[in-house]
C-alpha cells in the first residue's frame, strides 16, 4: 500500500519501537498516510450496511452522518453473501486483494464471524502465503503473557476466538498451531485501532504494522483521521524534525485514573506523559468549588457510595481518601456508568436517561461542563435525541458542545473532532431553521439566535479548518466545500438573500463577517444560560 513517507521507525525512549518524523511538520500537516491498512474488518453490526472495501456507510444515524452525502447502496457478494460492496469496482479490488482467499470459507459459515476472528484469519492467511507485509506484524508487541496473567473473561474469549480462527484455517487445509493463533490474537488486541468514518463513527478495526508502531501519549501531537479506507496521521501541533509522533489510544480527555486504568488493562503500560505526570492535578481533572448547599445536592450520590467500592471499576475512579474526594469519586463512577463504550455505534441509553444523568451531575454544582464524562454524555445524548427525532434537544446539546465544551477539551481549532461537531451543529441548524415559523425557531430568534446565520457562521468555520482537520480533497472536505459553494453560487441561498437586499458580491465578506460577530455573543449567552435553554426545550418538547 502506498504511504506518505515523512517518518521512520526506530527504537523509542518509551519502550519498543516508535515512529519519528524525518521533517518538521506544521499543525494540520499529514505526518503519515496509508491508502489502506493491511487488515481492515467491519464490525458485525456494519456488515449489512457498509461497503467492505471502501467503507461507505449507507445507514448513518443522525449526528454522526450529518451532512455526509452517502447515497451508495450496498449489495451482497453473490458467492458468500457475507460481505457487501457498493460497486463492481470495490468488489473486484477486494477480490484481488483478499476476498478470493476467503469467499468460499465465509460462504460455509452460518453466521458472520466476529471482526476480531476475521482479522486473525486474514493475518494467518497472509502469513501462510508468505506475504512479507504480514510477517512484520509478528514483530509487534503481543503482551501474550500479560493477557494470560490478567486472565478472566477476556482471556477466555480471546482463546475461543483464536480457536475459531484456527478451525477455519484448518478447514481450508492450512495447519495452524494453537499457540500461533493465540499470539496472532494477542497482537491484534494491543496493536489494532478502530476503523471509523470521517465523522468518527465506529465501523470496525484495522491493523497495519505502520500504524501499530505509533506510541501513545495522553497529550498527543497527532491524530488519526479516516477518509474511507485512507488513513492519515495529522499533526495537532507543530512537530520538530526527529520528534516522535504520538497519538492517543484512548479518550485522552478523560480523567487521569480512567486513562491509566484503560492503558494498563488493554496495553499494559503506565503512561508517563506530561499530562499524566500531573496526575489528578491536571486542569482537565479539576472540579469547581462546592457551594454551601453541596451536602444537600450530593445526597443521591452519598446513598450510592457504599455499593460502589466493591465494583471492579471503582479503583480507576478513586480521587482520594477524604470524604469530599470519595463523594467526587462516586459521582465520577456514576457518570461513567451512563456512558457507552466508544465502540458503540448507537447509544444504548435512551435520551431521557442520559438527560437525567447529565442533570444530576450538573446539579451538584461542582462538575465543570468540560470535565469528562460530561462532554461525552452530551454527545451521546445529542445522538440519542437525533435517533428519536428530538431535533431541538439535540441542537441545544450540540450547541453546548461546540460553543462551551470543545474549545476547552480540544484547544486546537482544527482538531478533527471539534470540526466534525461544528459541522453536525451546522447541519442541525440548517434542518431546524428550514421552518422559521416553528415555535423553537421563534424562541431562538427572540434571543437573537438566527439559525440561517448560525449555519453560515459554522459553515465558514468548518471550511476554514477543514484543510488542516481532514484535507479539503477528502470526502468530508468536499462535502463541506460543496455546501459553501451551493450557498454562494448564483441562485444559492446567500446569493438570493443579498440580491434581494441589493448587496454586491464585493460587499458580501464584510457583511457576513459583521453579522457573525454580532451573532456569536448571543449564541454564547444562549448556550450558557441553562434557564433559557431549558425553558425553551421544555416548552417545545
Ligand atoms: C501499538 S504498540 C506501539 C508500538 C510498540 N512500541 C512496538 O514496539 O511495537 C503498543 C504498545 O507499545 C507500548 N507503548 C505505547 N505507548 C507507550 C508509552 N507511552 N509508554 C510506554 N509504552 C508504550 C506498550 O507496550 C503498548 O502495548
Amino acid at each position: 500500500m502506498s504511504s506518505t513517507n515523512t517518518v521512520e521507525v526506530k527504537p523509542s525512549p518509551l519502550g519498543g519501537k516508535g515512529t519519528f518524523t524525518t521533517r518538521a511538520c506544521e499543525a494540520g500537516d499529514v505526518v503519515f498516510s496509508l491508502d489502506r491498512p493491511l487488515i481492515a474488518t467491519l464490525d458485525r453490526a456494519r456488515i449489512a450496511d457498509t461497503c467492505s472495501w471502501c467503507f461507505s456507510w449507507t445507514d448513518l444515524p443522525g449526528l454522526s452522518g450529518a451532512g455526509i452525502n452517502q447515497t451508495a447502496k450496498v449489495n451482497w457478494c453473490s458467492g458468500c453473501k457475507k460481505v457487501k460492496y457498493c460497486s463492481k469496482r470495490c468488489q473486484s479490488q477486494s477480490w484481488k486483494a483478499i476476498h478470493k482467499r476467503e469467499c468460499k470459507e465465509l460462504a460455509s459459515q452460518a453466521e458472520p464471524l466476529p471482526n476480531t476472528v476475521f482479522a486473525v484469519i486474514q493475518m494467518m492467511e497472509g502469513l501462510s502465503v508468505g506475504d512479507q507485509r504480514y510477517s512484520s506484524i509478528l514483530e509487534l508487541d503481543a503482551h501474550r503473557d500479560d493477557f494470560e496473567k490478567a486472565g478472566g473473561q477476556r482471556w477466555d474469549s480471546m482463546q475461543l476466538m483464536a480457536t475459531t480462527a484456527m478451525s477455519v484455517m484448518r478447514a481450508k487445509g492450512v495447519n495452524v498451531a494453537g499457540e500461533s493463533a493465540t499470539m496472532s490474537m494477542c497482537v491484534l488486541m494491543c496493536n489494532s485501532s478502530r476503523l471509523v468514518t470521517p465523522t468518527f463513527d465506529p465501523l470496525g478495526l484495522v491493523l497495519d504494522p505502520a500504524i501499530a508502531r505509533l506510541n501513545h501519549s495522553c497529550d498527543p501531537n497527532a491524530v488519526m483521521v479516516f477518509d474511507g479506507p485512507r488513513l492519515a496521521a495529522r499533526a495537532l501541533a507543530p512537530i520538530r524534525e526527529g520528534d516522535e509522533v504520538l497519538i492517543s489510544y484512548i479518550d485522552n480527555t478523560a480523567p487521569y485514573g480512567v486513562r491509566q486504568g484503560e492503558l494498563q488493562s488493554q496495553y499494559f503500560f503506565d503512561c508517563k506523559c506530561t499530562k499524566c505526570q500531573l496526575g489528578n492535578k491536571a486542569a482537565q481533572d479539576a472540579f469547581l468549588d462546592p457551594t454551601s448547599d453541596f451536602e444537600e445536592r450530593i445526597k443521591l450520590i452519598d446513598d450510592l457510595l457504599p455499593k460502589l467500592v466493591d465494583d471492579p471499576a471503582w479503583p480507576r475512579h478513586v480521587l482520594g481518601e477524604s470524604k469530599h474526594e470519595q463523594r467526587l469519586s462516586a459521582l465520577q463512577f456514576y457518570a461513567y456508568s451512563y456512558l457507552d463504550s466508544p465502540d458503540a455505534a448507537r447509544p444504548t441509553r435512551d435520551a431521557a436517561s442520559l438527560r437525567k444523568a447529565i442533570a444530576i451531575i450538573r446539579n451538584t454544582g461542582v462538575w465543570p461542563l468540560s470535565r469528562q464524562p460530561l462532554p461525552a454524555l452530551y454527545r451521546q445524548y445529542a445522538i440519542a435525541c437525533l435517533e428519536g427525532k428530538r431535533y431541538n434537544e439535540a441542537f441545544i446539546a450540540m450547541l453546548r458542545l461546540h460553543a462551551l465544551i470543545d474549545p476547552v477539551v480540544y484547544p486546537q481549532a482544527h482538531h478533527p473532532v471539534r470540526v466534525v461537531h461544528a459541522w453536525s451543529l451546522a447541519t442541525l441548524s440548517k434542518a431546524i431553521g428550514s421552518d422559521p415559523t416553528s415555535e423553537f425557531c421563534r424562541a431562538l430568534q427572540s434571543q437573537g439566535v438566527d439559525l440561517s446565520m448560525l449555519f453560515l457562521a459554522l459553515l465558514f468555520e468548518v471550511v476554514e479548518q477543514v484543510e488542516k482537520s481532514h484535507g479539503s480533497k477528502s470526502l468530508f472536505g468536499q462535502t463541506v466545500g460543496g455546501a459553501l459553494q451551493a450557498m454562494m453560487e448564483p441562485g444559492g441561498e446567500l446569493d438570493s438573500q443579498f440580491s434581494l437586499m441589493g448587496v454586491s458580491r464585493e460587499q458580501w465578506p464584510k457583511i457576513v463577517e459583521d453579522r457573525i460577530k454580532e451573532l456569536w455573543p448571543k449564541v454564547l449567552a444562549f448556550a450558557e444560560n441553562d434557564d433559557i435553554a431549558a425553558q425553551i426545550d421544555e416548552a417545545v418538547a
